[in-house]
This record gives structure tokens, C-alpha cells and sequence, in this order.
């Protein structure tokens, strides 16, 4: 095949016969961060403080420092992030290979499910329904679930009970499926995380980490828009910033897709 001309692409973003979605939520303070136990340590705060802003700290510009966890927002989990893909090559954001940062999605819609329950788990069966619509899931793609869960208040985000964050997820079957027989490049959630919010009671617990991070795979949290995106076809743009050794990392997700 005739490599394509990377200008043709360009031009068709330009003459919109190729659409951007941007599926980034805006980091503010007061987004939401995964709470583990208190025993563990926790993620920074986002904290946004002006250094100047065209007055005396500056007077011609403005700008901010500001702090928060590699985990933070819409982000980008990296093998390394977990026990089991802490000894692979290349497994942090700024070794990843640059070829694993744009590739194509999957989206599965459970809006509906997770609309119903707050816990819903996504299945291999609920997949395979999936497949027997829009065919096979091919190797090397995101799955992005679905779950509207990006349209709730920040404050709804964790829904935290007594015992914990109830929010959607998948099962740990699903997760080995799309891993060990898929070959999925990673798994994408709009919630925190891209486990269930109980999946440290799942086994093992928190299998998306688990299996996606131990077969040198990665995550996607915090995601938005996935309403705008077509069930297959739609290319994803991640590039985590290039922190030495980093688990993750905030980024900037975009999408193109046909019209
Ligand atoms: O990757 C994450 O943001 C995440 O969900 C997480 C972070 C740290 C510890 C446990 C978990 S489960
Ligand atoms: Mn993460």
C-alpha cells in the first residue's frame, strides 16, 4: 500500500470531512480525584495560582503554577502505574512507544445500564452483543465505555457510599477477554477510574489495572463526549506528557471521526 500523504489528513480536518472531538474534560480545583483508603497515600488537589497577570508580578503576561497528581483529570494510566506491569520495557509515559498515541476506538454504549445502576458491570457477553452488531473488535484498538457518567456534577463523579465509590466498570472476565484474547491497546472510562468503583472487592481486585497494565496495555479516566463518537471508526489522539518515569498523566484527548 502506498504510504498516505499526512497533508491529505490535514485537509480534511481543514475542510471538515474529518472532525475533531475533544473528549478532555476541563481541569478546574475542584475536579474530582479517586479517594483511596486512608491509609494509603492520596492524590494532590489541583491547585491553579497566579504568578502574574499583566500587573506588577508581570506586567506584560500572565501565567500560573500549578500543582496536582500524575492521576489527575482526564488522564492517561501507563503500565507502570501498576504492580503488575512495574517490570516492562517501556512502560512509562515518557518510554512508551510514540506509535501506541494515536490509534483507533471501539465505543461501547451502556448510558442506558449505567443510567439503572450506578454499580453496572460491563460483561464479555454484553461485548460479544457488542461484536454481533459491529463486528469483531480488532487488535490494537481502545474500548471506550460508555456511561454518560461525564454529564453528572464533579461532586457526583465518586458517588461515595459507606463502603466506597459506587460507579460502572467491567468485570474482571471482561477485562482478561479484551486483554489476553482482544488484544486491546487500552480501555477507557468516563469515570475516575477505569475499574468499577468497588472493583477492590472484585478478584483480582481492580482487574482493569490488573490485566490491561500487565499485558504492557493502558488506561484512559475522565473521559467526555463519548456520545459524539461513533460505535467504530473514530481515530484517538493520546500523548501523555513525557514525565521521567511517570505512572500517567493529564492529557488531552481528541477524536477524529467522520462527519
Ligand atoms: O489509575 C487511577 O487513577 C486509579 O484508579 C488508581 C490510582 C491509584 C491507586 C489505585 C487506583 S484504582
Ligand atoms: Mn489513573
Amino acid at each position: 500500500m502506498a504510504a498516505p500523504d499526512p497533508l491529505d489528513f490535514a485537509a480534511a480536518i481543514a475542510t471538515g470531512a474529518l472532525r475533531v472531538v475533544d473528549l478532555t474534560a476541563t481541569l478546574t480545583p475542584d475536579f474530582p480525584v479517586i479517594v483511596l483508603p486512608p491509609e494509603f497515600g492520596q492524590a494532590a488537589p489541583v491547585r491553579i495560582r497566579e504568578i502574574s497577570r499583566y500587573d506588577g508580578r508581570g506586567p506584560g503576561w500572565y501565567w500560573n503554577n500549578i500543582t496536582l497528581g500524575e492521576h489527575t483529570g482526564t488522564h492517561f494510566d501507563a503500565p507502570i502505574h501498576w504492580y503488575t506491569g512495574k517490570d516492562l520495557p517501556n512502560n512509562a509515559v515518557d518510554t512508551l512507544p510514540a506509535e501506541h498515541m494515536i490509534a483507533p476506538a471501539c465505543v461501547i454504549d451502556c448510558s442506558g445500564e449505567a443510567a439503572a445502576d450506578a454499580d453496572f458491570l460491563l460483561t464479555r457477553a454484553r461485548v460479544e452483543a457488542w461484536e454481533e452488531e459491529h463486528g469483531r473488535i480488532p487488535r490494537g484498538h481502545w474500548v471506550l465505555l460508555r456511561t454518560d457518567w461525564s454529564k453528572r456534577s464533579p461532586r457526583d463523579y465518586a458517588n461515595l457510599k459507606e463502603d466506597g465509590a459506587h460507579t460502572p466498570g467491567p468485570d474482571a472476565e471482561v477485562m482478561k477477554w479484551l486483554v489476553e484474547e482482544r488484544g486491546i491497546l487500552g480501555f477507557g472510562t468516563e469515570t475516575i477510574g477505569t475499574d468499577a468503583g468497588q472493583a477492590s472487592h472484585f478478584e483480582p481486585p481492580h482487574p482493569a489495572h490488573h490485566f490491561l497494565h500487565g499485558a504492557g496495555r493502558y488506561g484512559l479516566q475522565c473521559l467526555c463526549n463519548l456520545d459524539r463518537l461513533p460505535p467504530t471508526g473514530a481515530i484517538l489522539i493520546t500523548a501523555p506528557l513525557k514525565i521521567l518515569n511517570g505512572s500517567g498523566s493529564p492529557l488531552r484527548v481528541l477524536a477524529v471521526t467522520r462527519p
